[in-house]
């Protein structure tokens, strides 16, 4: 099979679909890599290590797409990328389309088979190929809060540990999933008094064996949520709800109650984020104020730590991607229950039932476009 790796174009987007290494596993099959020239570099993979491993370089970028019939990519298509995207080609790469309607209906006229890495599950019930990227963005949350939190950035001027004699910083998570538990274990290291909230009774249990007492968790209700609102210097928003857009969970009236100076990270602003007040932003403008209020909304965090972001994205995705290359995408997903949820978008329809009813429109199962 064709592979094209282009090079990512979102705003300070550094990642790469695929290393090396995977290009060699691909080869050594039998498939043909093109990679576009530099597409490596902003991961420290350079173009001579891509060749060595036997992929050619395409610096071309229309010729790289209509070359293709499986495109690897990290972010989800931009206006131009999808103008050359066309029907009988694959795409694989996130896409979190429920947060996005013009890039819906472009991906549904281009005709191309696209397959979401966020909506593939696993037999724990957990998302495989967003987990690696939830884990790096949950991390890096507390360091953008705490950076935010400083005077400079608008903030309210306080540390997230304290120091001996003054009280840390109140951190409170919303969502205790992957993006909230590495969140929390972050600001627990840096000493502040951390709460999590979340709506799963058994997920809450999990984290409060986990943390062994050193970790507040709360059952999210409206009355939850009203304390998280008064008392956080800094909120990190970590809901999902697969596929779907994000519930919005505090209005822009209750900034108001919020302190001045404390901080929203809002790591779901991918699926449109769970604060009234979110827009997304990119790293080279990551933060705006609302009544006072700072708010981050990055929606590609982990692109700003590209060499530890690639490596673990592709990880996840290469067995993925060996799957589609060797059997082509319907025979991968009929084979595979839980890669067949990967698939949003194919030949014009809506494939993931979430996406659909966001916008009002009709889904077809996927499991009817794979059946031989
Ligand atoms: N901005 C960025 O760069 C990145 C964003 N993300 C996003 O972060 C979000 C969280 O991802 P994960 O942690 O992997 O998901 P997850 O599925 O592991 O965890 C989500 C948690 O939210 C909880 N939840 C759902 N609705 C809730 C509600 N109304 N109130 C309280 N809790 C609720 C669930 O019970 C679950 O424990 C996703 O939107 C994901 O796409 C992930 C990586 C990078
Ligand atoms: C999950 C996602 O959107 C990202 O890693 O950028
Ligand atoms: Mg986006």
């Amino acid at each position: 099979m064709k592979i094209a790796v282009p090079k990512e174009i979102k705003n300070h987007e550094y990642r790469v679909a695929l290393t090396p290494t995977g290009v060699r596993e691909l080869v050594e099959r039998g498939h043909q890599v093109i990679v576009q020239t530099g597409a490596g570099d902003g991961s420290g993979f350079a173009d001579s290590a891509f060749e060595a491993a036997g992929a050619s370089l395409e610096s071309d970028v229309e010729a790289l797409w209509s070359a293709a019939e499986l495109i690897l990519k990290v972010k989800e298509p931009q206006r131009e990328e999808v103008a050359r995207l066309s029907s009988g080609q694959t795409l694989f790469t996130y896409l979190h389309l429920a947060a996005e309607e013009s890039l819906t209906k472009g991906l549904m006229a281009s005709g191309a088979t696209c397959i979401a890495y966020e909506t593939i599950t696993d037999a724990q019930g957990g998302l495989p190929l967003l987990a690696p990227m939830s884990r790096v963005a949950g991390r890096m949350a507390v360091q953008a809060g705490a950076h935010s939190l400083e005077k400079a950035q608008g903030g309210s001027g306080v540390l997230l540990p304290g120091v001996p004699g003054v009280a840390p910083a109140k951190v409170t998570v919303i969502g205790g999933g992957v993006v909230g538990e590495n969140a929390a274990r972050m600001a627990l290291g840096l000493g502040a008094e951390v709460t999590v909230l979340d709506r799963s009774l058994p997920r809450l249990e999990v984290l409060d064996h986990r943390y062994q007492g050193r970790l507040r968790t709360v059952y999210s209700t409206a009355d939850s949520l009203e304390e998280a609102i008064r008392e956080s210097d800094l909120i990190i928003g970590a809901v999902l709800v697969p596929g779907a857009a994000a519930p919005k969970l505090i209005t822009r009236a209750q900034l108001a109650d919020m302190k001045p100076g404390s901080v929203l990270v809002d790591v779901a602003i991918d699926q449109g984020g769970c604060f009234e007040t979110s827009k997304a932003t990119t790293h080279a403008e990551p933060t705006y104020v609302v009544d006072g209020v700072v708010h981050y909304c990055v929606a590609n965090m982990p692109g700003a730590v590209a060499r530890t972001s690639t490596q673990a994205l592709t990880n996840a995705t290469l067995p993925f991607i060996i799957a589609l290359a060797d059997k082509g995408w319907k025979q991968a997903l009929a084979d595979d229950p839980h890669f067949l949820p990967g698939l949003n978008v194919h030949d014009g329809k809506i494939t993931y039932r979430a996406v659909a009813q966001a916008f009002g429109l009709d889904s077809v199962d996927p499991a009817s476009l794979v059946a031989s």
